[in-house]
This record gives C-alpha cells, sequence and structure tokens, in this order.
C-alpha cells in the first residue's frame, strides 16, 4: 500500500521556522502539562478504528448520521472513563476537558448539551443537597440531559417566555405547563431522542404570583424505556444549517408534576408553605449563559485555529498560475493577497485564545466574589461575556469562511472540513445570546459607564480610559501602545456619539425607550469598538507578559503576530480613526495622517513588517509590505508631514 509521503513543499516550508515548535505547542497548550494531557487524550482517540468513518457522513442518512454521532460519544466516554480510572493524570470530569475529547469526533455530540450546559448548571444553580443528588450521576452519564430555555416564541426575551411552573403546596409539587403553541421548548441539543433529563427554565408562580424564571431539573424519559412521560412531548426539530447531529430538539408540558425539591435552589427558594425566598440577585438565574459565553471565546479560537491551520498547509502545497513566463507555478502563498487572507486568521486565532483565558480568569474571580455575595464585578463581567462572545464567535465565523475561499474549489469539498467548522462557527454566533442582542446588553453597560465617567467617577477597569479620555492629554508615540491607545479614543467616541444619539432623539421628543432603539445602530457600533480595544489590548498584553518567558526567537514572532492584528485592524476601521480626530476629547489632535506607502520617510512612520507562525506547524516566514501602516499622531507643525 502506498506510504503517504509528506508533501516537498510543505516540508521545505516546516524546515524554514525560526523557532521551538514545542515552545509554541506548549505556549498554545496553556504549558508542558496542557500538551501532555492533549496528547494522551489524542493517543487514546487516534488509534480506535470505530471512529473513523468507513462512509462519509454526508452519504448517511439523518438517523444513520445521529446514531454514528451516538456511537463515538459511547466511545469517547468510556475511554476517558477508562483513562481517569487507569491515570487517573487528566481530570475527565471537568466539562471543559469532556468537552474537548467529544469534539475529537467530526460529529457534534448529542451529549454535548450535556456536558456544556447540564453539567455546568448544576455547578452553577444547584444547592449543595441537590449537587450531592445529581451531580455524580450527570458526570458519569447514569443521568443525560439538555438546557431547554429557548421557546418557539421567545429565544433572546427571557422574560416573554411561556412554560410555567406553578407550585402546589398540597402535595409539595411544580406544575410544569406548556400554555401555547409558542411556549414548546425549540432547540436544546440532545432534547430529540438522547437526554432523559433537563434543565428547564420557566415562569415560577406561587400563591397566583409570579416570581419571573427559574431554573428546574426534569427527568423527561423513562430510565429504562427511554419512551418520554407522561405528559411529555418531546422530539426532534429537523435538518439545519449545520451542527445536524447536536439533535436539537422540542418540548412541551401537558400539566407535568415534578416535586418541589426539583427546583434548583442555590439562589432562590420555594418553601414547603409555598412561600418565595428571593435570591441575592435575579441575575444569578442566568449563571449558566455567563459561563457558556466566556467558554465560546475559547472555542471560536480552537475552531479558526483548525481552519487557519488548513488553510495555511494547503496554501503550502497548493501551485498556481504562471506570473514569470517558463518559470514553475509558484506555491500560493507567496500571493501577498493569499497571505492578507490567511494570516490574520492565524493571528486571531491567538489573540482570541489569549483573551479567551484572561476572560475565563476573569469570571474565576467572579465566582469566587459571587461566593462570598459580592456581586460588584457582575455587571462589568456580564458586559465583557456579551460583546466578547459576539465579537469572537462572529470574527471566526467570517474567517473560516475567508479560510475556506483562500482554499480555491477544494476549499468546498466536505473532506476539506469547511463545511462542519463553518457549521459548528454559524451556530456560535447565534446561541447563547445573538450577535445584536448581546452588543446591545453590552451597550447598557457602556451608557451607563459614560454617564459616570463624565461625572469623573472612577469606572470599572475595561473602561476607566473614558475618564482620562476626559481629563488628561495622553503623550503619544508611534508604537503598538499609541495605536491601543487610538482604539481607546475611537471606542470613546463612538461611545460619546451613542450617547448623544439617545439625547438627540429625547431632546426631539421621543421617550427613551424610542430614543434607544433609533441609537440602537449607534449603541452596536459603541459596543464593537470596546470590544476590539479589549481584544487589541489584551492580547498585545499577554504577549508581552508572556515573552518574558519564552524564548527571543518564539517572543519575537508571537509579537509581530500581535503587531499585525493591531495594524489589520486599524486598516479596517481607519474611518473611525479619521474620525477620532473630529472628537473634541482631548486638548491633543489626533491626526491620522496616511497610510503610508513603504517608500515613506517619515521619522514617525514604522512599518509593521510581520513575520507570521501557523498556528501548529507551518512556519512561513513573509513581510507583508501591504499592511505596511504608519499611524502617527501629533501636534501640527512639528513634523514634515509632507513624506506621509
Ligand atoms: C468550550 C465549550 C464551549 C461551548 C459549550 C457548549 C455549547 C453548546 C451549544 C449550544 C448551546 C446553546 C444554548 C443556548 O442557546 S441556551 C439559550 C441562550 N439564550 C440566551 O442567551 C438569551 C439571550 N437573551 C438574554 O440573555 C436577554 O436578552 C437578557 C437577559 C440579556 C436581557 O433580557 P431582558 O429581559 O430585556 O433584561 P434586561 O435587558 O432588562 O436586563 C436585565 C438586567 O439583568 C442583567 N443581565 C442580563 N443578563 C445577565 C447575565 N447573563 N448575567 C448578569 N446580568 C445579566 C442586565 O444587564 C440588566 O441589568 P441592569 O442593566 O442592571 O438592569
Ligand atoms: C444551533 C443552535 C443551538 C441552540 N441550542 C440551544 C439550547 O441548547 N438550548 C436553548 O435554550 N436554546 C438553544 N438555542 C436557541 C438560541 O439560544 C436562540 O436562537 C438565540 O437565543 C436567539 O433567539 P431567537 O432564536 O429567538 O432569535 P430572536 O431573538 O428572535 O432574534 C431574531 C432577530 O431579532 C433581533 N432582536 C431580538 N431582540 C432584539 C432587541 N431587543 N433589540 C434589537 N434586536 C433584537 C436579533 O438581533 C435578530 O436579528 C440554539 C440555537 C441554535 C441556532
Amino acid at each position: 500500500m502506498a506510504v503517504n509521503k509528506v508533501n516537498e513543499d510543505l516540508l521545505r516550508e516546516r524546515a524554514r521556522y525560526t523557532f521551538n515548535i514545542e515552545e509554541l505547542t506548549n505556549f498554545i497548550d496553556g504549558g508542558e502539562e496542557g500538551t501532555r494531557n492533549r496528547r494522551e487524550v489524542e493517543d487514546m482517540v487516534i488509534h480506535v478504528k470505530e471512529l473513523h468513518d468507513e462512509v462519509p457522513e454526508d452519504y448517511l442518512s439523518h438517523k444513520e448520521r445521529y446514531e454514528n454521532a451516538v456511537k463515538k460519544g459511547c466511545i469517547l466516554i468510556d475511554l476517558l472513563k477508562e483513562h481517569v480510572l487507569r491515570h487517573s493524570s487528566f481530570d475527565a470530569y471537568k466539562p471543559s476537558n469532556m468537552y474537548r475529547v467529544l469534539s475529537m469526533a467530526k460529529e457534534v455530540s448529542p451529549v454535548l448539551l450535556h456536558m456544556g450546559m447540564f453539567v455546568p448548571t448544576i455547578f452553577g444553580q444547584a444547592s449543595a443537597e441537590q449537587q450531592e443528588e445529581w451531580l455524580h450521576k450527570a458526570l458519569m452519564l447514569e443521568i443525560i440531559g439538555t438546557y431547554a430555555q429557548t421557546e418557539l416564541g421567545h429565544g433572546t426575551f427571557l422574560r416573554g417566555l411561556e412554560t410555567t411552573a406553578t407550585y402546589d403546596p398540597s402535595t409539595e409539587e411544580f406544575v410544569l405547563h406548556s400554555p401555547t403553541l409558542t411556549s414548546y421548548k425549540w432547540w436544546p441539543g440532545g432534547l430529540g431522542q438522547t437526554a432523559n433529563h433537563c434543565i428547564v427554565v420557566a415562569q415560577l408562580y406561587s400563591r397566583e404570583k409570579c416570581y419571573g424564571v427559574h431554573a428546574f431539573l426534569v427527568q423527561i424519559r423513562d430510565s429504562e424505556t427511554h419512551m418520554p412521560l407522561p405528559g411529555i412531548k418531546v422530539g426532534d426539530i429537523g435538518p439545519k444549517l449545520g451542527f445536524q447531529t447536536a439533535n436539537n430538539g422540542f418540548l412541551g408540558f401537558d400539566h407535568f408534576r415534578i416535586p418541589r425539591k426539583n427546583m434548583l435552589m442555590r439562589n432562590a427558594q420555594v418553601l414547603k408553605d409555598g412561600r418565595y425566598v428571593k435570591s441575592k440577585s435575579d441575575k444569578l438565574t442566568y449563571g449558566t449563559m455567563m459561563l457558556v459565553r466566556v467558554m465560546i471565546v475559547s472555542d471560536a479560537a480552537y475552531e479558526l485555529s483548525r481552519a487557519a491551520t488548513i488553510a495555511a498547509r494547503y496554501s503550502a502545497v497548493r501551485r498556481q498560475s504562471m506570473p514569470r513566463p517558463g518559470q514553475p507555478e509558484p506555491q500560493i502563498l507567496d500571493y501577498v493577497t493569499q497571505q492578507h487572507k490567511v494570516f490574520i486568521a492565524i493571528a486571531t486565532s491567538h489573540a482570541l485564545r489569549l483573551t479567551g483565558g484572561w476572560l475565563w480568569d476573569a469570571y474565576s474571580s467572579l465566582t469566587h466574589d459571587l461566593d462570598q455575595g459580592n456581586l460588584d464585578q457582575l455587571p462589568e463581567l456580564h458586559a465583557l461575556a456579551c460583546c466578547l462572545k459576539a465579537i469572537s464567535s462572529r470574527d471566526s465565523n467570517s474567517l473560516v469562511e475567508q479560510c475556506r475561499m483562500s482554499c480555491g474549489g477544494h476549499g468546498y469539498m466536505s473532506s476539506s472540513n469547511f463545511p462542519t467548522i463553518y457549521g459548528a462557527t454559524a451556530a456560535t454566533v447565534t446561541y447563547e445570546g445573538e450577535y445584536t442582542v448581546m452588543l446591545l446588553q453590552t451597550a447598557r453597560y457602556l451608557m451607563k459607564a459614560w454617564k459616570e465617567a463624565l461625572g469623573g467617577i472612577v469606572l470599572t477597569p475595561t473602561v476607566a480610559y473614558m475618564v482620562t479620555y476626559n481629563k488628561a492629554k495622553p503623550a503619544w508615540v508611534n508604537t503598538p501602545e499609541a495605536i491601543i491607545q487610538g482604539f481607546h479614543a475611537v471606542a470613546v467616541g463612538k461611545v460619546k456619539e451613542a450617547a448623544d444619539g439617545i439625547e438627540y432623539h429625547q431632546n426631539s421628543g421621543k421617550d427613551y425607550e424610542d430614543a434607544w432603539n433609533a441609537a440602537s445602530v449607534m449603541l452596536v457600533k459603541a459596543s464593537e469598538c470596546y470590544c476590539r480595544a479589549i481584544i487589541c489590548e489584551t492580547f498585545w498584553k499577554e504577549i508581552q507578559k508572556h515573552s518574558r518567558s519564552m524564548s527571543r526567537n518564539l517572543a519575537v514572532v508571537l509579537q509581530q503576530l500581535s503587531e499585525l492584528y493591531l495594524s489589520y485592524w486599524v486598516l479596517e476601521r481607519s474611518g473611525d480613526f479619521f474620525q477620532v480626530r473630529t472628537v473634541p476629547l482631548t486638548r491633543t489632535k489626533f491626526e491620522f495622517v496616511s497610510f503610508a506607502s513603504p517608500k515613506c520617510h517619515c521619522q514617525m512612520c514604522t512599518g509593521f513588517v510581520a513575520h507570521i507562525t501557523s498556528v501548529v506547524v507551518l512556519a512561513v516566514q513573509v513581510s507583508i509590505q501591504n499592511l505596511t501602516l504608519t499611524f502617527c499622531t501629533r501636534k501640527r507643525n512639528e513634523f514634515d508631514i509632507g513624506s506621509c
């Protein structure tokens, strides 16, 4: 049998790297231990032939694809249990580790929601007694759950959910009911045929009063026969753009009774006699969504890194056209337009991975504070989780598409894996909070922050610069730090513009809700700019921080990746940077002089020449002339700006 020979061009490109690949691998994995864990699991999985498809899944029926995904999920979970029992060096039962294992099968797992939301909700919203009863069963998959919140009629507007949970003190039970067709739960992953339990989010009624949405743990299928229990209507919602094996389903209740103890009672409670005990904050009910949004930022980075690797490798091996008659066809990687498509995908996967790690640390610190009863950081973290989830998933999905297009016709083949990756990232832009809705949530926070900034009130860390731009005059030089300050100035400009827009519409007679709606495009833009500033700053600072403990060769390349990312987004948002010049935020005029051609000689001009690393192996050293950018700030008459 022909041995697969590695392509000559790929070997040559790989031989050209200027840094230690293992060091980069450890950096991406979060350290040597992370690489060891990952490799242990990969080694477990890669040799299991049942995990490799004899027939491409695209040729299977909907039912066969689902059964194939269930089979693979069972194999992966059994491998994990055996591995933990044998080595116990890998904390298999951390949802993120379990998620990592499940994602090694090409198909989205029908138990993804079990690990991604059902288990985390028990962690985050069940009382200690309830965790005692359900957590181990869930971790050992003795019960398989999902998270049923969205309904046919409502996904975004949670306060509009129609499913009811009415407390009956005579039997100490809640009666779950779907009063309308639009109240049917619609979308929950695993609900179609897989889950026998679920977290149900419903309007809680007790003593004829509504207390708003709360979470309940509900068994929906018989543990022995797996048939729906009496009063439960459940099934598959059918084919979708992607995520075909996520087994998304629908669920309706017909006066279905559950014990009082099945209300998740970490935060709020209903006592036996029906008295309602309020939680410290209604917002704690939304805790699982915040956790998943935080996880999605890292997931977006992971999916994009897969696509960028495929595109980078293909760009090394594909030869096309003949710019010079009689010469061999060049690798498409040598076309600057190809570099411009692929390298920003590589840089962005690193930017989102590091930002996701930073956000996870902030979330971990918040959960510790919440356990101590301190909710101070909750509003800022909610705003961060919303905009970073929105922007990371949107950037990831659009760059996955860009990577596909960079591979020409072969990128359109199922066997390229782009369709699967695209389908997964497209879903993420919508689920766990739709893109626009999330940015508007962040805008709520920014409008409050702006009012405080105008009053000179000290703000929380990620918006503190708003006060600065109203007072101090930043000393500006032409460095990446200056670009980051430029993004801060753009964000402040957009926040001010949106706040002024609301005020303008109110002054013209609109009430606040209509004024908000009229200014909502500007509000979304303000959130986008606030979020971009966070990603740029976090990426740059994380690289600076890690560079101190890594070899110089790797530090240089990663630093240039972050410079590429900054340069790319200044180019993408050049109009906003020009606009900054007109917003009287400080006494210093920010002049965005020009985009320098390589010949520019202005003292302040620095061309950013970027050397790029592949996400995994392929190292390509390319200087990107056309991304040379000059960002100069100066007071008038200080420099000869003619050369720009
Ligand atoms: C590595 C693994 C990664 C993947 C893991 C598994 C993935 C599995 C795949 C798919 C799963 C998908 C699951 C789902 O989609 S579950 C359903 C998700 N649904 C949503 O996200 C709904 C989105 N909508 C909202 O969240 C709501 O719009 C709202 C709650 C944000 C706002 O609604 P509204 O009723 O209008 O309330 P207000 O705007 O008035 O806000 C009220 C108040 O509460 C604050 N707040 C809102 N949400 C939160 C929160 N999550 N945390 C903290 N605080 C919150 C909000 O800021 C307001 O506060 P105020 O300004 O002080 O008044
Ligand atoms: C693949 C996939 C898996 C999912 N898995 C689950 C799951 O497991 N469990 C679960 O509970 N849900 C799940 N969902 C549902 C998901 O959470 C919802 O689709 C999402 O919250 C959006 O709500 P919606 O579909 O009602 O869209 P809508 O909210 O109706 O959005 C439609 C449009 O209206 C706009 N819009 C809505 N509200 C506003 C507003 N206030 N201001 C401005 N514009 C607005 C939106 O921006 C959007 O453009 C899943 C969805 C998908 C696609």
